[in-house]
């Protein structure tokens, strides 16, 4: 279970601060809601490590994952428009999930074995500036897949895509989130992409969250 409770944070500046307490639980989709500029991607900047607050707490399974820095952290974030390596091969992309330590031979079986979980077998070769968005979010999530990381936040993630792609790569967050048991925490100004993913909801109102 990931707990964030009384996590506080302002920019300079600002007098009133954000306070943020909500629960994810394994193998569900957590949704944040929000008008622009509500402060969604500042919780998600918190979560991952990039901002640090001045109180609260943020626990996985019991752990404290607050003092870990950005890369230590338990965290995977998969944004609207991927930032690939677009002269890279898809598989070069992938890799960067292991460590860079990894073997070759265990290196490609792991990336052959994530690429087929996103369906995206035989485009091994391809590079990664030839494929569409949909595909792009495909590789990306085949990353995500490598480095197994228990809390996957998703910044409007199927923004950039048509409606038949969107739907499909909905459907794989969801599908990977229920295999993997992944914490997801859904951030999306998109009504139907809350109401065809959310387990739980919250809404960002005055800078706290409240159930929706
Ligand atoms: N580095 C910063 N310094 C000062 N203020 C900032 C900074 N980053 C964001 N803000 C302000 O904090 C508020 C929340 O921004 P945030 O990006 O978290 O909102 P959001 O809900 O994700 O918005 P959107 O849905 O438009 O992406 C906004 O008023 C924004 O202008």
């Amino acid at each position: 279970m990931l707990r964030i409770e009384e996590l506080t944070f302002a920019y300079p500046g600002q007098t009133t601060p954000y306070v943020f307490s909500f629960e994810a639980a394994p193998g569900e989709i957590t949704a944040i809601s929000g008008t622009s500029g509500s402060g969604k991607s500042t919780l998600l900047d918190l979560i991952a490590g990039f901002l640090q607050p001045t109180a609260g707490s943020i626990n996985l399974d019991g752990a404290d994952i607050l003092p870990l820095a950005p890369e230590q952290r338990p965290v995977s974030l998969l944004l609207q428009s991927e930032s690939l390596f677009e002269h890279l091969r898809t598989d070069r992309n992938v890799r960067l999930g292991l460590p860079p330590c990894t073997r070759q031979a265990e290196a490609s079986r792991r990336v052959d074995q994530a690429l087929d979980e996103v369906g995206l077998q035989g485009l091994q070769s391809q590079i990664a500036g030839t494929l569409s968005g949909g595909q792009k979010q495909r590789v990306a999530l085949a990353r995500t897949l490598l480095r197994d990381r228990p809390v996957l936040l998703l910044d409007e993630p199927f923004s950039a895509l048509d409606d038949d792609t969107r739907a499909t790569i909905r459907d794989l967050v969801q599908t990977l989130t229920l295999r993997h048991n992944w914490h997801t925490i859904l951030v999306s100004h998109h009504a139907d992409d809350v109401d065809a993913l959310a387990n739980r909801r919250y809404l960002l109102v005055d800078r706290r969250l409240q159930p929706a």
